[in-house]
């Protein structure tokens, strides 16, 4: 476990106190001195605590947050990473006592743990834990920004897994905070190819090439794209400098397993907008070239994507209504929102 501390703790700290006393020894000539000392009392640090996997507390991005935090709020913040070791190896009784937690899932990261840790120890939350289960499904994705009035392309689902597993804490959670109700059985729809091959026809419902197929899982990214004519392409987790390939054959959707369709957006510029942080008066995205161009990622000298932050990507329309509780009415093409 990393701890962050002010370079100086006792500065003049807006949580100390100073406060002046009426010293009750006399002076060593005999007199009293009216105001003989000043005495600091310093609260204890408000302890934030990082609680996610190493490769994202311990990024640069994040250190950038952390160093920043911890230098203006001289003394105030004290911050504790966590650490991979302790998250998968140590009982959550055992892991450091925080006031504020910063938490998130990525890969690998034990959500359900996490959840037992702020059951115990009541952290205030800059996050809220449970929700973020929801993330691991594209279909109660696509529910909540239903209930919300997001818009979203077009879509079809087919459950072959009768429908998204949501625990029952979880249900009453979010239909407490937003009034939606999540989960319920689903029948294995009577899934087609149109004659033609261009159009996939679910439950009597079609939806003409090209379209998008995604796992409902969102953790797997193997995304595929059908094109009229008998083509695809397959996007995939980046391998190198490569996030897609062509493929001159796909043509019929997988059977496998539980998937969403989706109409395909084709906009001008094809660009992603990932989202990072979403506040009131504050949000962060980045724009980059989407996987569904070519396949080639581009990286800068460091090896990272390059990626693009502007006043536009901060205020993007739906960025823009998500902040402003407003619909969407905006004429504006996004290539693909991630999450
Ligand atoms: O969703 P997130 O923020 O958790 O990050 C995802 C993924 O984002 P996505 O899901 O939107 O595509 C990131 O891609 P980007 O958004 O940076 O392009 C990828 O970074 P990456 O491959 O290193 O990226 P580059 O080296 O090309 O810059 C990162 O891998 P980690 O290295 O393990 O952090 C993934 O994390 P996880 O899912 O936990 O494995
Ligand atoms: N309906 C759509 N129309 C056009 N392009 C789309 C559509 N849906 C997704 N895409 C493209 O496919 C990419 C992958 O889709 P999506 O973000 O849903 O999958 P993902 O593998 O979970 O990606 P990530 O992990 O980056 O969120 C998007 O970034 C976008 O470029």
């Amino acid at each position: 476990m990393s701890i962050f501390k002010s370079p100086d703790p006792f500065s003049t700290s807006p949580r100390s106190i100073s406060r002046l006393t009426r010293s009750s020894t006399p002076s060593p000539n005999g007199s009293h001195s009216d105001l003989s000392a000043a005495t600091d009392i310093v609260r204890p640090p408000i302890i934030l605590g990082i609680c996610a996997m190493d490769v994202k507390a311990r990024s640069k991005a994040m250190r950038e947050i952390i160093t920043r935090l911890v230098e203006r709020s001289r003394g105030s913040i004290e911050v504790k990473v966590f650490g991979d070791k302790v998250i998968l190896d140590e009982d959550v009784e055992n892991w450091p006592r925080c006031d504020v937690l910063i938490s998130f899932f990525s890969t690998d990261f034990p959500l359900d743990k996490a959840i037992q840790y702020v059951k115990l120890r009541q952290p205030f939350c800059i996050n809220d834990l449970p929700p973020q289960a929801l993330l691991w499904d594209r279909r109660l994705v696509g529910s909540v920004l239903d209930h919300l009035g997001v818009p979203t392309p077009r879509r079809l689902e087919v459950s072959r897994d009768g429908g998204p597993k949501v625990d029952d804490e979880l249900r009453d959670m979010m239909k407490r905070k937003i009034g939606i109700a999540l989960g319920g059985f689903q029948v294995t729809p009577e899934v087609t190819l149109s004659e033609d091959g261009n159009s996939i026809i679910i439950d009597g419902k079609v939806l003409r090439k090209p379209f998008v197929e995604k796992p409902v899982s969102g953790e797997d990214h193997n995304v595929y794209i059908y094109f009229p004519g008998g083509h695809g392409r397959r996007l995939f987790r980046k391998v190198g400098n490569k996030s897609s390939e062509i493929d001159p054959t796909l043509c019929h959707p997988r059977t496998d397993g539980s998937y969403i369709y989706e109409e395909f957006i084709d906009v001008d510029n094809m660009e992603d907008i990932k989202v990072y942080t979403v506040g009131r008066e504050y949000t962060h995205a980045e724009t980059r070239k989407s996987p569904v161009v070519d396949g080639v990622v581009r990286r800068n000298t460091e090896g990272k994507e390059i990626r693009y932050v502007d006043s536009e990507t901060l205020m993007c329309p739906i960025t823009y209504c998500m902040l402003h509780n407003t619909p969407y009415r905006g004429g504006k093409d996004v290539g693909g929102q991630d999450k």
